[in-house]
């Protein structure tokens, strides 16, 4: 094992150094796996098997085959490189020499399926629509080694299906049937699974070097050097073909950078780092060309089989050439199982069914023409032609395929592989907290640099602002009028440039995007984002308070002194940085960019109001408006804070009608001003300090609840072992199958030859409860 290494693991091992064949050889599977009963040959022994056997290659296994079948083990690769089929092209071999291996590959993940039901909750889609269902009975599995498509018409329940097998469903969905890991119910560990969702969300104002190496140094271990993470994350990057496009920003919202299919393999990149063991793909192929969706998918099987990776991709149309790819295929249509199987058994179901795919039409673009019932009202008024529509033809499938032999086949199967057993998965090593926090503070640091949009206009339209206020309250003097002009700087100042920073928040929710993927597949906490942002952001806060809010400061002739000058403008920071922590909150429930400047500016709407200015505390209507708005509008403490700094000390002529040898003293305005006496101005300033870590701890606590990332490994017990043959026949076949399910007999460890072979009843089960 890796562990027993005196070499760090990712330090260049005499093993990465060997030919590719014998790091295979000497890699192997974890003693766990080889003792677990009933575990596939994989590692070392299914590349002796497959380099010594090279006919077992291939990709359709028997009816009958075993999950031990060296076939699908790690090594695939191995072994084409030796029976000199498939063999890699020089270039990806020359790639494939220095990958490194990130763990042993272990038995690899064998993820079964049964009875998969998914409703979305009434009223989710439209107001007061009852529940719809999205899947219904889904049943399957996915194998190390190999690539399954996940195929059908568009809102067929693909990104569902994926969703509920990757526990991501979002709180709105409800979901049945039972989920296993190498036959347990086990959370995913770090770097066990990744994700490649259907949108991009990545960071626009990276390049896609910086990009893939950031990610690097958060997903890669710190026992790995740097030089070592940059080769490996650049070598990721030319592997998706993107060499060229290297030092091209991403783009988005501002600028164009790359091409939206080049988005999606930079996507790819980033959760292949790691080499994880199970892999979602949620469109892997669309906006690429035919040439760039074989490249990338042919890359994505060959990793898989060498590395004994579980590929589940969700494709939507792919090119002949890319589905010959695919070991097996999942095809849906509205929520149901049109088949499930090999890919050269799909061929044969439909052709038994009375579909047969016409001659030199790609098979997937019949399977997906003949289910697709989107377009049958259209089709039938262009026909004249008496031919059965799409929705007839999807029921006969669908009925088909549940009473057929390879809906048998696939039971058996699932039945199998729950007897893979095996230890549960190891988290893989990770950067350590401080790298996360420092890396993240630095990538943060030049996307708010390069974004224009999230401090470099604000400090614009502050300066601006602050010429505009500094020349119309031109030296405000120290006359009695001027009491008043002073309160008027300092309420509009504080409103406006604490106001204005939600001009950030369209930036920011992307930031937040970012963080959710990332945090979704496990690269970082919630600690690592909240204080690299406020790290981030702080010279950038500090520099638009100090410049504006100095120019103003000076050209108002507020109070002068440089101690009065640093709490005002230490106080515009703190303000800015607290409205910031809040419309993170903000951001977080109110993903919508637009509803979220809205939620945010009302909210700070109604705080200002009741801050003390517009209607003196006294006056304000103790229920709701005094008790409790008052006390957490923060611009209470910010505006009292800026009246301690400015009023106390001075002393002002008094109203020249009522008095005009008399003088009011600051405390006097104060007074007047219902200003609370109890404490300094740096009480306020401390307050002030305090409600912004509040409004961090709210974000963290809102975060934590709501995006919980599928890491940690479980504790549950394994599945009881079930026999590895089918011990199940089934009602009633009406389509027969070129290959019959085997007759072998039970292994003795069986025990029970004739007997259904143990299986676990259907638990009402939500993948994602146990996940998180
Ligand atoms: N969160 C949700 N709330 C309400 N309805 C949903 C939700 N997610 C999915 N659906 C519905 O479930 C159905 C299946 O959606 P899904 O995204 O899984 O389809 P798909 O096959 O991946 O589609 P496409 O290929 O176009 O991406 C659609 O009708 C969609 O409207």
């Amino acid at each position: 094992m890796a562990a027993a290494s005196p070499l760090p693991r990712w330090a260049p091992t005499p093993s990465t150094s060997l030919p590719l064949w014998r790091r295979w050889v000497d890699g192997g599977a974890t003693p766990d796996a080889q003792q677990a009963p009933g575990v596939m040959m994989t590692g070392r022994w299914s590349s002796f098997f497959r380099a010594v056997f090279p006919c077992t290659r291939g990709r359709d296994d028997a009816d009958d085959s075993r999950i031990s079948r060296p076939a699908s083990g790690a090594g695939a690769g191995a072994a084409a490189a030796f029976d000199g089929v498939d063999v890699l092209p020089p270039a990806a071999r020359a790639a494939a020499a220095h990958v490194v291996v990130v763990d042993d590959p272990g038995p690899g993940i064998f993820l079964t399926w049964e009875d998969v039901r998914v409703t979305v909750a009434a009223g989710a889609r439209t107001r007061g629509a009852p529940p719809a269902s999205i899947l219904d009975g889904i049943s399957g599995h996915a194998r190390a080694g190999e690539v399954l498509a996940i195929m059908g018409p568009s809102g067929c329940g693909k990104t569902t299906l994926l969703d509920t097998l990757a526990g991501r469903l979002g709180a709105e969905m409800n979901q049945t049937g039972v989920i296993l890991i190498n036959g347990r119910q086990q959370k995913l560990a770090f770097g066990t699974s990744a994700y490649v969702t259907q949108d991009n969300v990545l960071m626009s104002t990276l390049s896609v070097r910086e990009a893939v190496y950031y990610s690097a140094h958060l997903q890669l271990p710190d026992t790995m050097p740097s030089p070592e993470k940059r080769a490996h994350a650049e070598r990721v990057i030319r592997e998706m073909g993107l060499g060229d496009a290297m030092d091209t920003r991403i783009g988005g919202r501002i600028s164009r950078g790359i091409s939206g299919g080049q988005r999606k393999r930079v996507s790819i990149c980033v959760e292949m780092l790691t080499r994880p063991r199970l892999l979602f793909l949620d469109e892997p192929t669309s906006g690429l060309d035919s040439a760039a969706s074989y490249h990338v998918m042919s890359h994505i099987a060959r990793v898989a089989a060498r590395e004994s990776m579980t590929v589940i991709a969700a494709v939507h149309q792919p090119s002949g050439d890319v589905f010959d790819l695919f070991h097996r295929l999942c095809l849906l249509a509205y929520g149901r199982t049109v088949f499930f199987g090999t890919v050269s058994d799909a061929t044969e179901f439909f052709i038994l069914s009375g579909f047969p795919c016409p001659h030199l039409r790609n098979p997937s673009d019949h399977f997906l023409r003949t289910i697709n019932k989107d377009f049958d009202e259209e089709t039938a008024e262009s026909s004249n032609a008496k031919r059965r529509t799409a929705a007839e033809a999807t029921d006969i499938l669908t009925n088909a395929y549940q009473s057929s032999n390879y809906s048998e086949k696939t039971a058996d199967q699932i039945v199998e592989m729950k007897g893979t057993g095996g230890a549960p998965f190891r988290r893989k090593e990770q950067a350590s907290f401080s790298t996360k926090l420092l890396v993240l503070t630095k990538r943060s640091f030049i996307n708010m640099h390069r974004d224009i949009g999230y401090y470099w206009m604000r400090l614009g339209i502050y300066m601006g602002i602050g010429l505009c206020i500094g020349t119309i309250f031109y030296q405000v003097g120290y006359t009695y009028s001027s009491i008043q002009t002073r309160c008027e700087v300092i309420m509009y100042t504080t409103a406006l440039l604490t106001f204005m920073a939600i001009g950030g928040f369209p930036s920011f929710v992307e930031d937040i995007k970012v963080f959710r993927r990332e945090r979704l597949s496990g690269h970082y906490g919630v600690v690592e984002f909240v204080v690299s942002n406020t790290l981030s952001a702080g010279p950038y806060l500090a520099f638009i308070a100090v410049l504006p809010g100095a120019m103003l400061y000076y050209l108002t002739g507020l109070t002068a002194g440089a101690g009065h000058l640093a709490y005002f403008v230490a106080t515009l920071c703190m303000c800015t940085l607290l409205v910031e922590s809040m419309m993170m909150i903000v951001a977080v429930v109110v993903p919508d960019f637009l509803m979220g400047i809205i939620v945010g500016a009302g909210v700070q709407g109604v705080m200002m109001l009741n801050g003390g200015f517009f209607r003196l505390p006294k006056e304000l209507p103790k229920p709701v408006w005094r008790y409790p708005c008052y006390y957490i509008s923060f611009h209470k403490y910010a505006v009292q804070g800026f009246y301690k700094n400015e009023f106390l000390g001075l002393s002002f002529p008094s109203d020249q009608l009522v008095d005009p040898n008399a003088t009011v003293s600051g405390l006097q305005v104060l007074d007047k001003l219902q200003v609370e006496m109890g404490y300094s101005k740096w009480v306020n300033l401390a307050i002030l300090f305090g409600m912004m870590v509040i409004y961090r701890t709210i974000f963290f606590a809102i975060v934590k609840d709501s995006i919980d990332p599928q890491f940690l490994l479980a504790a549950s017990p394994p599945a009881a072992t079930a026999c590895p043959l089918p011990c199940r026949r089934r009602r009633r076949r009406n389509i027969s199958s070129s290959r019959e399910p085997s007759s072998r007999p039970h292994p003795p460890s069986c025990g029970r030859p004739t007997a259904e072979p143990p299986r676990r009843p259907p638990l009402p089960l939500s993948l994602h409860s146990i996940i998180s």
